[in-house]
């Protein structure tokens, strides 16, 4: 039995995550919440012919309480999204305050949750989550995610296309590691499953490594202020939120990119900030799977010199996002 959770279920990326989440055979009991519109869209999703129960809740009458209560897995994509000139960071001012307050309703109702933060900007908002939880005393690094799926899912896509063969994306994988905002977002292309050309010239690694860090860019340019990626950060968040709930069902072996506390596992998150230099509190890294959330952090492994100027480059940013993340809740009365 498993219970996930959708918090913006209503929106563009609540929307098709909640019909992906429902369509997931694992997933047995399927909770909506919303500021507007979950009765509706639950009402939807609940005449679709697999297993999942289907209730949807607004803030009245306690809602937020209600549908968290018995959650496994909370998948969190409320908040604005950008328009075109904007930075993911630049969403901080009203996204902060929204996560600060569902993160204070798992805490109370569901602290035993996974939870996995779309809500941007990932790198801050993590943080938030993670201090309102320290603030209730029921914080566990293990089950704490940022979701940078699309990053890896966009890597994947775009070696694809390189090759000419798009047919073999699904099995592509690349680690894409750091954080999710511009030169935080570090693709390690020379550890792509599939390998690039032979006659692949740096200019063109160059092009291909921007074009992933900057592909939420290309998006909300297409959108054309009506938003940001909806559909496939839906495809990404539903693909990271299954393996989440098979290795809460005990099934090993699972490893998947997240931006996570280096506290949740203490020897390979030391480990890890060995490797890139830095005492970051947070770091996207390869992480295996396991029941209890984080069962290890996996090295970078051999970078390329072109790929360690990234990493170089990418801790700066991290450390200032991350940092005004905690900054937030501790200057907010809870
Ligand atoms: N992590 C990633 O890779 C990634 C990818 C794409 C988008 N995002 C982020 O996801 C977020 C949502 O994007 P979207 O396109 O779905 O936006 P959207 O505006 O279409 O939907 C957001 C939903 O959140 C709801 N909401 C607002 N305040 C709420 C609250 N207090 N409680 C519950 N629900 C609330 C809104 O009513 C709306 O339905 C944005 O911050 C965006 O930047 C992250
Ligand atoms: O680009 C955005 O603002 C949304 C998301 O973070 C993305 O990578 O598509």
């Amino acid at each position: 039995m498993v219970k996930a959770v959708v918090l913006g279920a209503a929106g563009g990326i609540g929307q098709p995550l909640s019909l992906l989440l429902k369509h997931n055979p694992l997933v047995t009991s399927l909770g909506l919440y919303d500021i507007v519109n979950t009765p509706g869209v639950a009402a939807d999703l609940s005449h679709i012919s697999t297993p999942a129960k289907v209730v949807g809740y607004l803030p009245a009458d306690d809602g937020l309480a209600k549908v968290l209560t018995g959650a496994d897995v909370v998948v969190i994509p409320a908040g604005v999204p950008r328009k075109p000139g904007m930075t993911r960071d630049d969403l901080f001012k009203i996204n902060a305050g929204i996560v600060r307050d569902l993160a204070t309703g798992i805490a109370k109702n569901a602290p035993k949750a996974f939870v996995l933060v779309i809500s941007n900007p990932v790198n801050s908002t993590v943080p938030i989550v993670a201090e309102v939880f320290k603030q209730h005393g029921v914080f566990d690094p293990k089950r704490l995610f940022g979701v940078t799926t699309l990053d890896v899912v966009r890597a994947s896509t775009f070696v694809a296309e390189v090759l000419g063969d798009l047919s073999k994306a699904p099995s592509i994988t690349v680690p894409v590691v750091g954080g999710h905002s511009g030169v935080t977002i570090v693709p390690l292309l020379s550890q792509s499953s599939a390998a690039l050309p032979a006659d692949f010239t740096q200019d063109a690694r160059v092009t291909l490594t921007t074009r992933i860090q900057y592909g939420g860019d290309e998006v909300v340019k297409a959108k054309d202020g009506a938003g940001s990626a909806t559909l496939s950060m839906a495809y990404a968040g539903a693909e990271f939120a299954e393996k989440i709930i098979r290795a809460l069902r005990g099934e090993t072996g699972i490893v998947a990119p997240s931006f996570v506390h280096l506290e949740s596992d203490p020897a390979s998150g030391a480990a890890l900030k060995k490797e890139i230099g830095k005492d970051l509190e947070y770091f996207s890294a390869p992480v295996e799977l396991g029941p209890q959330g984080v069962a290890s952090i996996k090295p970078l492994g051999a970078l390329t010199p072109y790929e360690k100027t990234l990493v170089d480059a990418a801790l700066p940013e991290l450390q200032t996002n991350i940092d005004k993340g905690v900054s937030f809740i501790s200057a907010s009365k809870l």
